[in-house]
């Protein structure tokens, strides 16, 4: 495993509150690919299981091929039907002609339990035999897997129950030597806390996986890295220039959240509480991210919250510039926008934000619920809505005060933020009423999305696709943009 982590510049080190966590030993810039690593298994949701390869997990233009024997898994071609069958897919095809699974935790279990019964086989087989290079490629995934967290302990009792059913109707359809039941509750766990969703370029998830190495990065509410994938396999990428020693971290939720709930689902989830630069400070909002989750944390009811609903609706109807929401937007906007395209250090970046918090205390925002989460989830409900009945000039609006909030909570490289910006573009584009003004203000926000694409969706086929949507008129008619 260290040689593997080595390749990419990074360790593994021990950790007092966290067990281990992955440090770089090289700086790394923003928009690097930190790692690539490939899942021990992975397949897609019940959803998309016959639109993305059972195996690969990519999306294809032509149909499927369903496996001849069970007619209940699908793959894109032989290669991949073939790498499948000498993984798992020999051993299972006779019970997915009986049924398919439609437990993830199951369907997991089931995968990851036979190839780890096989890996215990080959190590005690070339134990004997001496070497077998080919499994020994792979073996570091099977020995990272085992030496995860399983917080078991921890877990409550409705968990275990449930971990301990499904443990008991495998070892009724599956033979083991190797493993126990009790392994296959061990793993359950493991899922449990170290299992991603799979998610394509738009953050729409698609499938689960066990990746062992993605598993050893732990979670920031201001994370400096983001995980993307491509088909089945994940890519995490630097968003966030990462110094030599500086551990890296992806974040486990979204940090949209206000610090009430990340803090809930952290520890119902994960078993810890955070700690990091965002959650933990000395003195409760004293530095700027803690300060970000003053300003988002919900302190008032239902009534405010139909109150936010209610002026919102008026201010995009009726246009009033001295609203609040005006005011914030234009603020934010026109401080951080321009960190986007121009390559401002982080420390600028930073700068930046703090100036524009302190200003929104100073103004007594902090008092106000343009920041909660229940009032982005509404916003965002409406400029979609504003969108389905192509009211451009409406949608605009409230985009722009959309991404003034996004500039607050996420990093500025972050997909949420690259992905609003190429939707706020073309909302620019499509609105004819304001002339060549929306145009120029399109081409604007395009460039940002542009250059916040490239940073988060730079590798992978599908991922790419959304950049080249920039440059193409096939989505938005607009004139392609940059050299
Ligand atoms: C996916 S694992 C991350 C790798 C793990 N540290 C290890 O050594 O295997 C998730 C677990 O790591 C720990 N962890 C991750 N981020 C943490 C953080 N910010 N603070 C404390 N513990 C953390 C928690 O125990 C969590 O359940």
């Amino acid at each position: 495993m260290e040689t593997f982590l080595s390749q990419y510049g990074l360790s593994l080190i021990e950790n007092e509150n966290k067990f281990r966590s992955i440090v770089t030993n090289k700086k790394i810039n923003i928009g690097k690919t930190i790692i690539v690593s490939h899942p021990l298994i992975s397949f897609p949701t019940l959803t998309c299981n016959k639109i993305r390869c059972d195996q690969c997990l990519k999306k294809k233009d032509h149909t499927l091929q369903t496996c001849s024997r069970c007619q209940n898994v699908y793959y894109c071609d032989r290669s991949c039907q073939k790498s499948s069958w000498v993984s798992h897919h020999k051993l299972l095809c006779p019970l997915y002609k009986k049924s398919t699974s439609t437990n993830n935790d199951e369907e997991m279990l089931k995968r990851v339990s036979n190839l780890i019964e096989k890996f215990l086989n080959n190590n005690n087989n070339n134990n004997n035999n001496n070497n077998n290079n080919e499994n020994e490629n792979n073996n570091y995934l099977f020995e990272i897997f085992l030496r995860l967290m399983t917080h078991r302990t921890e877990q409550s009792n409705d968990n275990l129950k449930y971990f301990e059913k499904i443990s008991n109707d495998i070892c009724e359809n599956l033979n083991f030597n190797k493993i126990t039941k009790d392994d296959l509750i061990d793993y359950l766990c493991i899922f449990y806390c170290n299992n991603f969703n799979l998610h394509d370029n738009q953050l729409f998830v698609y499938g689960e996986g066990t990746f062992p190495i993605g598993s050893l990065f732990n979670h920031s509410c201001r994370p400096n890295a983001i995980v993307m994938y491509d088909g089945a396999v994940q890519i995490i990428k630097c968003i966030e220039v990462i110094n030599v020693g500086e551990e890296i971290n992806i974040s486990y939720i979204d940090v949209a959240l206000n610090r009430m709930t990340r803090k809930k689902m952290l520890q119902e989830k994960y078993f810890f509480e955070c700690q990091c630069s965002r959650c933990f400070s000395q003195e409760r909002y004293s530095n700027i991210f803690s300060k970000i989750d003053q300003l988002i944390e919900e302190k008032d009811q239902e009534t405010t919250r139909q109150d936010f609903n209610q002026t919102l609706e008026n201010w995009v109807s009726l246009e009033q510039n001295e609203s609040k929401f005006s005011k914030v937007t234009t603020l934010i906007l026109s401080n951080l926008l321009s960190h986007l395209k121009n390559n401002t250090t982080d420390n600028d970046y930073l700068n930046s934000l703090s100036e524009i918090i302190s200003i929104l205390f100073q103004q007594n925002y902090s008092m106000t619920n343009l920041f909660y989460t229940s009032s982005l989830s509404f916003t965002t409900k409406l400029f979609y809505d504003k969108i389905d009945l192509q009211q451009w000039y409406q949608s605009t609006i409230l985009g722009k005060y959309i991404l003034s909030i996004y500039l607050i909570i996420y990093p500025r490289y972050h997909p949420m933020i690259g992905l609003h910006l190429f939707t706020l573009g073309k909302c620019y584009w499509n609105d004819i009423t304001n002339g060549s003004k929306s145009i120029k203000e399109s081409i604007n926000i395009l460039e940002c999305a542009q250059k916040v694409l490239n940073i988060t969706h730079n590798e992978g086929a599908e991922n790419t696709d959304i950049i080249n949507q920039i440059y193409s008129h096939t989505s938005i008619s607009a004139p392609p943009l940059g050299p």
